[in-house]
């Protein structure tokens, strides 16, 4: 059993208790370890706000202090100007810091991640900025008189209240993340941060999903920033400074990102540790830093770092028959028509005027020497890129281009050159992720466990194990992608694409580097996707396959199409003997036959 495998079968009991344990404190402890007690409640809640974004979705925020602030600020100025109850500000300030994220997160979330730490650090800096200088937050000094929260009729105020509050909001932000993280949600934020083009690939649509990340992190700071202005009765801009930012993320990265048990540990170290160090005077701040060093270059992965994400198994009872794989009715119509494509990066005419159709039910080949433009041709297709020029029209209506994830929707799904799995989700979930998309429940339901929502993800749940069978690896279905041999990777990538319920499938060299037992499979596992009513566009090297799964064949050259037709007669073209052996200018008697054998064996 792995150690992340062994933390996760812990998390739960240990977590309960620990939980129960941090409930009783006050009776046992004194007042000056309840406060301290009660900063821990605060460091967990916003570092569980924090891991969202950058432990759930890995994103580098820089700057989350700001939501602490905007939380807080609006509790402080609600009170004290328009005399509102600690409880009426609460909507308003989730509201507030849930736009703020909104405002700040579209823009920003385009941005790869140094550019994003980047922009997010300025925002919190502008946010300490503004509330410095204007006359309304009360300028340096802050806002002061904020008046305690009541609770039918009871004065929330001493330590030991202040407490109990915050770890109510602590049990209420524990489950509101750990819902998310079990979640679809929870699962395409791990694709993006294993790979953000796959993740678009699949059908994620990842700056929305981002963004959501972004928000449901700036919800909880603003609702650790209430807490806060509630317990001290006064706030000023100092408690919300580049340090407090970096305080928190030193709360995830120190307990492991995406962790819950890792963050909850991390708010004890980084809150707690100071105040056992009080030994020590002036030397305190320096040895808590020597004591944060050594325990990441002991634990460079985090203390408790999060587990491999588990197999969900089939609900029990669930009639796997009833839940078949979806599959297409094969029709004559024209599914894909690529009309004069071209596309030009700098000075390369990569694809230079391309058309050519494709029919429901067939398998078509698109071959070419290196650098001919087909992986071009495929990156147009499925919205990596846009064409400079010419007409893309699927089953009937021209496509208008978009993200990648919305032509996924639109039924045409790829897979990559070179393998990209979501290596630290287990197959079962690559294959999920693939499925998410087609969800019809609301993410709320599924958040609450509603029952449509359950019966749906044990039905969800019955299809991809269905996928994975469907390839041949049904038995591998709990086990990390990046631990399968290459071939079954291959066989896995093509799953998850098949999930997402295609009409047709773009394979890009899903042979390569594999052994001729596993090409052999991969052409039979080819001929069942057509069966199954999945056109397939292929591109591929090797000449044995192309030939005995091709209805027909489409050879490029230099960005242009060199010949089209059945196998038999691509394999006479001239044009397509000396695109790949280089003959012309030869004399014809002087083929070189041998050549032409070994180019067809391949
Ligand atoms: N992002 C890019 N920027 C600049 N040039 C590119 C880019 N992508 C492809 N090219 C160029 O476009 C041409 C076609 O490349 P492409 O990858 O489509 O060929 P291919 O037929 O798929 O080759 P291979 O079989 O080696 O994968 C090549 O000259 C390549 O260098």
């Amino acid at each position: 059993m792995s150690a992340s495998q062994a933390s996760a079968r812990w998390a739960r009991p240990l977590g309960g208790a620990l939980l129960a344990a941090a409930v009783a404190l006050p009776a046992v402890v004194s007042n000056y370890v309840v406060d301290v007690g009660l900063t821990i409640v605060t460091y967990s809640i916003l570092g569980l706000g924090l891991n969202i974004v950058v432990g759930y979705a890995g994103l580098l925020d820089l700057g989350y202090a700001a939501f602490f602030a905007i939380g807080a600020y609006t509790t402080a100025l609600l009170e004290t100007l328009l005399h509102f109850s600690f409880w009426e500000t609460l909507p308003f300030s989730l509201a507030f810091a849930g736009v703020s994220g909104i405002v700040i997160g579209y823009p920003t979330l385009r941005l790869r991640s140094d550019y994003l730490a980047i922009v997010t650090l300025g925002f919190g800096e502008i946010t300490r900025i503004v509330a410095t200088n204007l006359d309304i937050t009360g300028g340096p000094n802050g806002i002061f008189g904020i008046a305690s929260p009541s609770l039918f009729g009871f004065e929330i105020s001493s330590p030991l209240a202040l407490y109990e509050l915050g770890m109510a909001f602590l049990v209420l932000v524990l489950g509101f993340a750990i819902r998310l993280g079990q979640s679809r949600l929870g699962r395409a934020w791990t694709s993006i941060r294993e790979d953000e083009a796959a993740a678009e690939a699949v059908g994620v649509p990842t700056l929305r999903v981002k963004l959501l990340a972004y928000v449901m992190g700036a919800l909880i700071g603003g609702l650790g920033g209430s807490l806060f202005a509630a317990r001290f009765g006064t706030i000023d801009p100092t408690g919300f400074t580049y340090l407090q930012s970096v305080t928190i993320l030193i709360v995830v990265v120190l307990g492991g990102r995406g962790s819950i048990p890792g963050v909850l540990l991390g708010a004890i170290i980084v809150a707690g540790l100071p105040e056992i160090l009080r030994f020590l005077n002036l030397w305190r701040i320096f040895a808590f830093a020597i004591g944060l060093v050594i325990l990441m270059l002991l634990r460079p992965q985090g203390l408790w770092p999060a587990p491999l994400r588990r197999v969900a198994p089939a609900r029990k009872g669930a009639d796997a028959d009833r839940v078949a794989v979806p599959d297409h009715a094969v029709t004559d119509e024209v599914l894909l028509e690529v009309r004069d494509m071209q596309r030009r990066f700098g000075g390369v005419l990569a694809v230079g005027g391309v058309s050519f159709m494709v029919r429901s039910g067939e398998i078509v080949s698109l071959i070419g020497p290196n650098g001919a433009g087909k992986t071009t041709v495929f990156n147009c297709l499925t919205g990596v890129i846009r064409p400079t020029g010419g007409q893309i029209v699927w089953c009937g209506e021209r496509l208008a281009g978009g993200a990648p994830h919305r032509i996924v929707h639109q039924g045409m799904a790829r897979t990559f050159q070179g393998i990209r799995l979501f290596g630290h989700m287990t197959a079962f979930e690559n294959v999920l992720t693939g499925m998410d998309h087609r969800l019809r429940t609301p993410l709320a339901a599924e958040l609450l466990a509603l029952p449509s929502s359950r019966a749906e993800a044990a039905d969800h749940s019955t299809e991809g194990l269905r996928w994975l069978a469907f390839v041949g690896l049904a038995g591998r279905a709990g086990e990390r992608a990046a631990d399968l041999p290459y071939g079954d990777q291959r066989r896995l990538e093509i799953a998850r694409a098949l999930a997402s319920s295609p009409r047709l499938l773009l394979l890009d060299e899903p042979a390569a580097g594999m052994n001729p037992t596993e090409k052999r499979a991969l052409m039979e596992l080819i001929r069942r996707i057509r069966d199954h009513g999945v056109t397939v566009l292929l591109i591929e090297h090797d000449m044995m396959l192309v030939m005995g799964v091709s209805d027909r064949i489409i050879v490029m050259d230099h960005g242009v199409i060199i010949a089209e037709g059945q196998p038999a007669a691509i394999q006479a073209d001239p044009r397509v003997i000396d695109a790949y052996l280089g003959t012309a200018g030869k004399d014809e008697a002087s083929d070189d036959t041998a050549g032409e054998k070994s180019l067809w064996d391949s």
